[in-house]
């Protein structure tokens, strides 16, 4: 066995991030111990938008064509207004001198992880361990290590937290996770209505501005979900009330009869990010290390380019090809761009589809307008939602009314 076979690395939570974190490492020869609290990999999917710098990564891990299999490629997003309807319909076919993939793939984040699992599972040197909720993390200088729930000790030569929002990698090994929350919870609907024929003409993803009740009407390849703001002072089980959930319904469009809905899903949503990615041989990625609005769907996607950045630095210290000054410097890379990019972008979205003042909304749509008329406006734009220009500095964002 080469030396660099021998290390070994500990990654908790079999989430997206954590899994393509473990196959990153597991092809660069590091043996690999994934740890999931989970009895099984997580069935329910927040996340559903791949933007096309993760199906770059996917596809160097091998793993896309499955994916592309049950995803959904979308080809361009609408930004609407609540009472008038369309505004612009942009075109993410202008990148394709940008990327090999100028689209977006709609999929549920929990169909990416059984694909990888699977190939976790062909390789050596790779333990999965279901049932094994990480609780407490510590770092020595030399090691790295994790305490389960269920009381086993496992000790490596890094720990790759992935283990969530609530990570407990972050939470007990002393990193902070300043940040605001959102006065308003979200409200998700899946439903199985076409809304392709409710609402003809809307794009497989649909931001719909409006300053009481904005919107976000995005197709999955099994069902379509709307995301509604809810106000800040009810309770939690009025928002989620069915009865309540038809009447909002009702308002995206009067069908004569109930929506059929499948689930629907009530959570807070912050702006938070770490003091650092990474402490000692103890990183952080994903939602471990930074969450923020859905607005955009930023989350999932930076965590997987955690993953990649991350890893590409610290296997090229293990084989002594990099430095731990490198690594800290992708990990203050992914840092800035979780403040300055992820941030600044899924804020602006929020506060877009919001806005109130009657000048303000009628300068944006028109700048909408012209932007979508103008092909070369139009890919700068998508270079900042696709989430390509992420990768190519943390600091630039040039959006439509975001200065950089
Ligand atoms: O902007 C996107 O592509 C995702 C928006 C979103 C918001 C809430 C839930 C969800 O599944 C997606």
């Amino acid at each position: 066995m080469s030396e660099h076979s021998q290390t070994h690395a500990i990654v908790a939570g079999a989430g997206p991030v954590g899994m393509t974190a473990a196959l990153l490492m597991a092809r660069g020869g590091v043996r690999v111990t994934v740890l999931e609290a989970g009895g099984s990999l997580a069935g329910e999917s927040r996340a559903s938008t791949f933007h096309p710098p993760s199906l770059e990564m996917l596809d160097e891990l091998g793993v896309l064509e499955p994916l592309m299999e049950r995803g959904l490629v979308s080809t361009g997003f609408q930004y609407r207004d609540r009472r008038t309807g369309p505004i612009a319909d942009l075109d993410l076919g202008v990148l394709s001198d940008d990327t090999r993939f100028p689209f977006r793939v709609q999929l549920e984040q929990s169909k990416l992880t059984p694909i990888i699992l699977e190939v976790l599972e062909g390789m050596d040197d790779v333990t999965v361990h279901f049932g094994q909720r990480v609780v407490r993390a510590e770092t020595d200088g030399t090691t790295a290590t994790v305490t389960t729930e269920a009381g086993d000790t496992f000790t490596a030569d890094w720990v790759l937290g992935a283990d969530g929002a609530n990570s407990q990698v972050r939470q007990t090994a002393g990193f902070t996770f300043e940040g605001m929350t959102y006065p308003e919870r979200f409200l998700v609907a899946s439903t199985t209505e076409d809304l392709e024929s409710i609402l003809p003409g809307i794009s497989a993803v649909n931001y719909v501005f409006d300053p009481t009740e904005w919107l976000v009407l995005l197709r999955t390849p099994e069902h379509w979900r709307v995301l509604f703001p809810t106000d800040p002072s009810t309770p939690d089980e009025v928002e989620s009330d069915p009865v309540r959930v038809q009447e909002r319904l009702r308002g995206v469009a009067d069908l004569g009869r109930e929506w059929q809905v499948l689930h629907t899903t009530l959570y807070r949503v912050h702006q938070r990010v770490a003091d650092t990615f990474r402490r000692g041989r103890l990183l952080l990625m994903g939602d471990a290390a930074h969450i923020n609005n859905p607005l955009g769907g930023m989350g999932m996607n930076s965590g997987l380019h955690d993953a990649y950045v991350e890893t590409r630095a610290l296997l090229a210290l293990i084989r002594g090809a990099g430095t731990r000054e490198q690594l800290d410097e992708a990990c203050e890379a992914r840092r800035e761009v979780a403040l300055s990019y992820v941030k600044t972008i899924t804020h602006d979205n929020w506060e877009k589809l919001r806005q109130d003042d009657p000048e303000a909304i009628r300068a944006y749509h028109d700048e909408l307008r012209e932007l979508a008329a103008d092909r070369e406006r139009m890919r700068r734009h998508l270079l900042n939602t696709s989430m390509i220009n992420s990768l190519r500095s943390g600091k630039v964002v040039d959006m439509v009314g975001v200065q950089p």
